[in-house]
């Protein structure tokens, strides 16, 4: 449990940002009913409309809705996540459910680049335009604060989409989460890199610890990894000499080791198993030929001829409906794409050159269904924290944030013409 809290009480936007970053919403165990009650309380006093939705027991998905004048047009989704990867509070130097703020600004939590600072920025911009500035949408917004992104979506935006409940919204666009910017510029991503679970196992002849023979499972195992940090080298060669991105290869890092055994003490030190396992965080760029990499994984990372078996888990689409990669153009053929663009800039903001995100969103589901989406956190002059020790936000980068929203929603709620 976090320490108590001392800092000030007030009702700020800086405040109710530390409130919901106090909920704990990190795996395994989210708190998903404590945060939609915060968000959906947050709603209501803007005077927005909520639904919640359940599509898996206990994981509850909140939609937040501001009807527009013109029910008729295709609504804009402003997507996050409610749920957090886990974080170790002994290796941070703030709690990561403290939300502390420093001196400097900066407030540190488990979530507050990733994404929870999202989550509220949306429902801020919201209230300033709706209860400041009496603006009124002619296209309806809805906000959606979905469970178990950071573990695949399959419990979450994956069944969303699927729903009557989301074919009703008649989403338009769609805004997720994107990363922080160490420049100047925010960043916009078009598309994810999507992931693959990859478990190599190797079966081996065992034997005395002393022994020298061929064939043991750990050889085995030893020697595809070999291939594969070959293979991770090669991709990785490609960005260092500048001629990609690095989310335009293919990722390919370990994750764990499994092997050895067991003894009251550790392992039994004086036998080689018969079985070792590595697993493997793959990202596959939107153009990565898939008949290709499965080939080199079966004939190469864990062929049959060393006794290795493979198993991979695709998590979530790889291509949409038409069988095309899941990239939302950004050019003149896609119209949001400009309205978007005019809005940042109305906001005082840049926008550096659309890139692909190096890790992975619920935006795959959007587009897979053919719906325009694109990654969007506005964060600039900040470091790259999410999933990392200590991750933290200034105060000044997260207001600034509801500003850029505001203009945002402004601008894709008032925009008539574009139909999808
Ligand atoms: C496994 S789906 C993606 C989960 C998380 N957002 C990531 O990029 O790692
Ligand atoms: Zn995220
Ligand atoms: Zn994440």
């Amino acid at each position: 449990t976090p320490p108590p809290q001392n800092q000030q009480q007030e009702d700020s936007p800086i405040n109710r940002f530390q409130q919901y970053l106090r909920i704990n919403t990190a795996h395994p165990n989210p708190d998903y009913t404590s945060a939609v009650t915060f968000l959906k309380t947050q709603a209501h006093s803007i005077g927005l409309q909520t639904q919640t939705l359940e599509f898996t027991p206990n994981k509850p998905l909140l939609l937040v809705t501001w009807p527009g004048s013109n029910p008729t047009l295709p609504s804009i989704l402003l997507n996050s996540h409610i749920d957090s990867v886990p974080a170790e509070p002994s290796k941070w130097s703030h709690h990561p459910f403290s939300a502390v703020r420093t001196p400097d600004g900066k407030i540190f939590a488990r979530g507050a680049q990733d994404d929870k600072c999202i989550g509220v920025q949306y429902l801020e911009a919201i209230k300033t335009l709706k209860n400041e500035f009496s603006f009124e949408p002619i296209r309806t917004v809805h906000i959606s604060y979905v469970p178990d992104e950071e573990i695949g979506g399959l419990d979450g935006m994956a069944k969303f989409v699927k729903a009557k409940e989301f074919e009703e919204l008649n989403v338009g666009f769609v805004l997720d989460e994107g990363q922080a910017s160490t420049s100047n510029e925010f960043r916009v991503f078009y598309a994810d890199r999507s992931p693959w679970n990859l478990v190599i196992r190797a079966l081996g002849t065992p034997g005395h610890g002393s022994r020298m023979f061929d064939n043991s499972a750990m050889e085995n195992l030893m020697k595809s990894i070999e291939v594969i940090t070959k293979f991770r080298g090669n991709q990785f060669d490609v960005v260092k000499a500048g001629l990609a991105a690095n989310s335009e290869v293919i990722s390919v890092n370990p994750v764990y080791l499994k092997a050895g055994i067991p003894s009251p003490t550790g392992f039994v030190m004086n036998m080689q198993p018969s079985e070792a396992e590595a697993g493997f965080d793959i990202r596959l760029t939107p153009m990565t030929d898939l008949d290709l990499l499965k080939k080199r994984i079966a004939e190469e990372w864990a062929p049959a001829t060393m006794n290795m078996t493979y198993q991979i888990t695709e998590k979530g689409p790889l291509r949409d409906y038409m069988g095309q990669p899941l990239v939302t153009p950004t050019n003149d053929s896609n119209p949001w794409w400009s309205v978007f663009k005019q809005a940042v800039t109305a906001a005082g903001g840049k926008l550096a050159k659309p890139e692909i995100l190096p890790s992975t969103t619920d935006a795959r589901f959007m587009r897979q269904m053919g719906i325009p989406s694109l990654g969007f956190s506005p964060m600039k002059n900040t470091p790259i924290l999410l999933h990392d020790h200590n991750e933290f936000l200034k105060d000044t980068v997260y207001l600034e944030g509801i500003k850029v929203y505001e203009s945002i929603i402004k601008y894709l709620s008032s925009f008539e013409e574009a139909s999808r």
